[in-house]
């Protein structure tokens, strides 16, 4: 396979509610979009979930887009390659950038499975039929609206409810909803707004047996997440902490996290993802795919990436629907009972609708 041709395309969509973190509010996703098409013209899609500012981590559709364009593509373009797994090793002596290196690595993983004739679930070693899924949910403006939400997505069959928390949006609301939905799955993230002096808040979450809080402390940190899992019983999971198969190990050893959120974009693309859930079954660390607000093309690679069998929890991944008036594939991704079929066609499963695409682009250029 080599690669002759790459789009890079700026998306503007509308999110249909805005999804707030203790970082900030998201109203429209802006992000990046990549058409990858090889010599013999299979083409294949990848989506950057960087976003418009660096408020999760330092990279933004910017800063993607010059990598993509002085230095990513230029290492893909008319080389030939055997496997995806090559990309991960030609963007080694590239350091971080993991988003935009992911955006194109997802691309050539579509069109390396359309090649070989399989799904991506199944080049990637995936062997489920279906994947089970959670949701996340923002922070609201009362806790009634929350828990109103939580009812509705309860009754719509989410395997567990993520609560967004943050400084004063903690301990009363996942008490009330403990309370109010005693046999629910619930876990709290709280994109790092906490520090280590705040154990003692921390420690009251313990009463509601949440599966896990998901990276209370900072969000370069794995140190004082290891003193932090030694005060509190609720396992700690980190997200925004792990970078790589490195970071993972180093956290698991130190024993910074008992469970770990794995984002494609975030470790630089599914070679580094699968690299990361090997390493975690061999170790009985569970791992479930977290989510970025992605359009289809990346919510077609999480449904692929959770097929491995050491996605044991519930993931991020909510249907188009939860998002979007209109997602840009066809068929959307739809979760029934809490959980989502997985494509057996070849690639990433879903065609991507190119009148739709059209609509919500911004900006768009060719490299060839
Ligand atoms: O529904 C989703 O895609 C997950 C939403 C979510 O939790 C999230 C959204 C934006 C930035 C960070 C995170 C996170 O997992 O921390
Ligand atoms: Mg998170």
């Amino acid at each position: 396979m080599k690669i002759t041709e790459c789009t890079i395309r700026h998306l503007k969509m509308k999110l249909k509610e805005p999804f707030t973190t203790s970082f900030g509010t998201f109203d429209d996703k802006d992000f990046l979009v990549l058409e990858a098409k090889d010599e013999s013209g299979t083409i294949g899609w990848g989506e950057s979930v960087a976003f418009h500012s660096p408020w999760y981590n330092e990279e933004t559709l910017q800063t993607n887009w010059h990598m993509l364009e002085d230095f990513l593509i230029p290492l893909i373009l008319n080389k030939e390659l055997q496997h995806p797994d090559e990309v991960n090793e030609l963007f080694k002596p590239i350091r971080k950038n993991n988003m935009a290196k992911s955006t194109i690595e997802g691309a050539i993983w579509d069109i390396y499975a359309q090649q070989t004739n399989q799904s991506l679930a199944a080049a990637l070693g995936g062997k489920k039929d279906n994947i089970e899924v959670g949701i996340s949910i923002g922070i609201q403006k009362s806790i009634e609206d929350l828990v109103a939400l939580v009812d509705g997505f309860v009754n719509e069959g989410y395997k567990r409810m993520k609560i967004k928390i943050k400084p004063g949006w903690d301990v009363e609301v996942m008490r009330t909803l403990r309370e109010t939905f005693p046999d629910v799955a619930f876990m709290a993230d709280a994109n790092s707004a906490y520090r280590l002096t705040d154990a003692e808040t921390l420690k009251q979450l313990d009463a509601f047996n949440l599966t896990m809080i998901e990276q209370p402390l900072a969000s370069d940190d794995i140190i004082d997440h290891a003193a932090l899992q030694k005060l509190i019983d609720t396992p700690i999971c980190l997200d925004e902490s792990i970078h790589s198969l490195e970071d993972a190990r180093k956290a698991v050893e130190l024993g910074s996290t008992k469970i770990i959120n794995i984002k494609i974009g975030r470790v630089g693309g599914l070679t580094e993802a699968k690299k990361i859930h090997d390493y975690c079954e061999a170790n009985d660390i569970p791992v479930w795919c977290g989510g970025m607000l992605e359009s289809g093309i990346g919510r077609a690679h999480n449904v692929a990436l959770t097929t491995l069998s050491n996605f044991i929890l519930p993931g991020d991944t909510a249907g188009s629907s939860r998002y979007w008036e209109k997602d840009i594939i066809d068929p959307e991704v739809v979760v029934k009972d809490g959980l989502i079929e997985v494509p057996q066609k070849a690639g990433i499963g879903y065609e991507v609708n190119r009148e739709t695409i059209d609509l919500f682009t911004v900006a768009q250029k060719t490299y060839k």
